[in-house]
């Protein structure tokens, strides 16, 4: 599913009226229609009486033409204007003229005194859409307050009033929405936290822009979701199992990770390449672990690494894990093998050595961030999964956890195309860029999952569907959905998110 800027929208909707034709009063119409069917699905309780808070752009039209279907359909409205409905020009003084020779009744906003929200079962926010500016101001900035504090469902038309629709910061004070109906498409503001908490449950509905606009204009940010991974990446070729398949058949991931104090995190790794689906895994470990986890993971093959007996890796050649990863389908390196000196040296020598396509995570990706010269590493053959948490894409891109956060997208997708890798950006709504410059927002998982080990899990994962054959794209989004989706599922047997630990992902995959 398509995710959208602001600007990619008003290109859209320009194309649509100028070049297709289909007047802006149409696409208004059929916005205004799709919100009132909204409203009128809802029944948590119904919605009898609804205060309709209008702004003075398009979006406060929309709102206006929602009144008029509402009252169609039996439903009282009132329409609150936070600004002199003498300011609405074009389409929106349009809708407001048609209000006034259909008598709806109306209010100007001038303090909160006037509000008697005891009169409505719910509000629908139409102050701003995607032309809101900065901080809400004046009379919008009350009226939002006042209507988070009505207790009252809100319906927010395209985007929650007072959310930057293209990053997913909230201003103070933004609309808490129950329900987001998004206009055409939805925008990137309510696909990321923290603004996708203020959107609530979002609900795209079609207005007559065609959906191929979006590709027209460039969109290439997108939601997943099941038809997007087989519509669009295609994953269902490597699902179906041939009935003659072997072990052999499914690949071989080597998982290159753990060390004295976390072995586990190598453990959880190992297994879920297992759990992905890989045929065959071995799992390259310091020699002095090999004993303790002999028998932890029965599936998979345990190669000891010469250590010299110190159950870490700053003893361990770069060419010992280049000669175990050859010939096989895909390789994870990093979760649990702590730093040492010059290992930025010693991953650029196994970068260069090995064949097979890489996923590197958790120390890897420190071990990148200090190599200064990473840019100018020799280009692989194979591809390269990065799957950094905010921390380390911190480290990585040289910004501040906070500058990520703000900008996840465009983070992820610069980095992944200034340096050729697949980047998985994790967090909440994980990211996923290619270097293609496509991104691909996940939406599930949930805060459960912010616990020990999830990471590590992941990177196992994506191994394991790398070496069955998938793209690193395919591997990535999948794997991403895949984890979440486990995840979610995970929480929802134990009853509670806070008690999910990275190994009941494994065992609900
Ligand atoms: N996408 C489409 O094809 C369609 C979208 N529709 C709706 O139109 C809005 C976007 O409308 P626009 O007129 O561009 O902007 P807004 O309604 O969001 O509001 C702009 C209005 O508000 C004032 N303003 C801006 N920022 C602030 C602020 N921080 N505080 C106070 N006031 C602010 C500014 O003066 C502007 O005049 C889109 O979201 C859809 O809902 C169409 O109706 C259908 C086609
Ligand atoms: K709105």
């Amino acid at each position: 599913m398509y995710v959208v800027t602001s600007k990619e929208m008003r290109e859209m909707d320009r194309y649509t009226i100028e070049q297709i034709g289909i007047p802006a009063l149409v696409l208004m119409e059929n916005a205004g229609r799709a919100v009132a069917e909204e409203v009128l699905s809802y029944n948590q309780p119904a919605l009898q009486r609804v205060a309709i808070l209008l702004g003075k752009g398009n979006n406060g039209a929309d709102g206006i033409v929602t009144a008029r279907h509402l009252l169609d359909a039996g439903r009282e409205v009132r329409l609150i204007y936070a600004v002199d409905p003498a300011d609405l020009a074009g389409d929106a003084a349009v809708q407001r003229a048609i209000a006034e020779k259909l008598n709806i009744p109306f209010d100007i906003y001038d303090s909160d005194s006037m509000m008697h929200w005891d009169d409505f079962d719910g509000i629908i926010d139409a102050l701003l859409g995607t032309g809101s500016r900065g901080t809400p101001r004046d009379n919008i900035a009350s009226l939002i307050r006042a209507a988070n504090a009505s207790g009252l469902p809100i319906f927010a038309i395209d985007v929650p009033s007072g959310l930057n629709a293209d990053t997913g910061a909230v201003h103070d004070p933004c609309v808490h929405a129950t329900i987001t109906v998004a206009l055409g498409f939805t925008k990137r503001g309510i696909e990321q936290q923290p603004g996708a908490a203020y959107a609530g449950q979002v609900v795209v509905r079609f207005i007559g822009i065609p959906r191929d606009t979006a590709a027209r204009v460039g969109v290439s940010t997108f939601r997943t979701n099941e038809r997007l991974l087989t519509d669009k990446l295609h994953v269902d070729r490597h699902w179906a199992r041939n009935a003659n398949a072997h072990k052999g058949s499914y690949g071989h991931v080597l998982v290159a990770a753990g060390s004295r104090p976390m072995g586990g995190a190598g453990l959880l790794c190992a297994m879920a390449a297992l759990r992905a689906g890989s045929g065959l895994v071995t799992w390259a470990l310091p020699d002095k672990l090999l004993d303790p986890m002999l028998g932890r993971l029965p599936e998979a093959m345990l190669r000891g690494l010469p250590d010299g007996g110190l159950g870490d890796w700053r003893e361990v050649r770069a060419e010992h894990l280049t000669e175990l990863a050859a010939g096989k389908s895909a390789m994870v390196f990093g979760p649990g093998v702590g730093r040492w000196e010059n290992d930025s040296h010693w991953l650029r020598k196994v970068w260069e050595t090995t064949t097979c396509p890489l996923v590197l995570d958790a120390d890897a990706l420190n071990m990148i961030s200090s190599a200064q010269d990473f840019g100018r590493w020799p280009a692989r053959t194979a591809p390269v999964i990065l799957t950094p948490h905010p921390g380390e894409m911190g480290r990585l891109a040289g910004k501040e956890t906070a500058e990520v956060q703000r900008d996840r997208i465009d983070i992820a997708r610069q980095y992944a195309e200034r340096h050729n890798v697949t980047l998985v950006l994790k967090g909440a709504r994980t990211v996923v860029a290619t270097p293609e410059g496509e991104v691909f927002i996940n939406p599930t998982g949930n805060p459960g999952m912010a616990t020990g080990g999830t990471g590590d899990v992941l990177a196992g994962m994506t191994a394991g569907l790398l070496a069955q054959g998938m793209s690193s794209a395919q591997a990535a989004v999948l794997g991403v959905y895949l984890h979440g989706d486990a995840g979610d599922r995970a929480a929802a047997a134990r009853r509670s998110a806070a008690s999910l630990v990275a190994s009941d992902i494994l065992n609900y995959l």
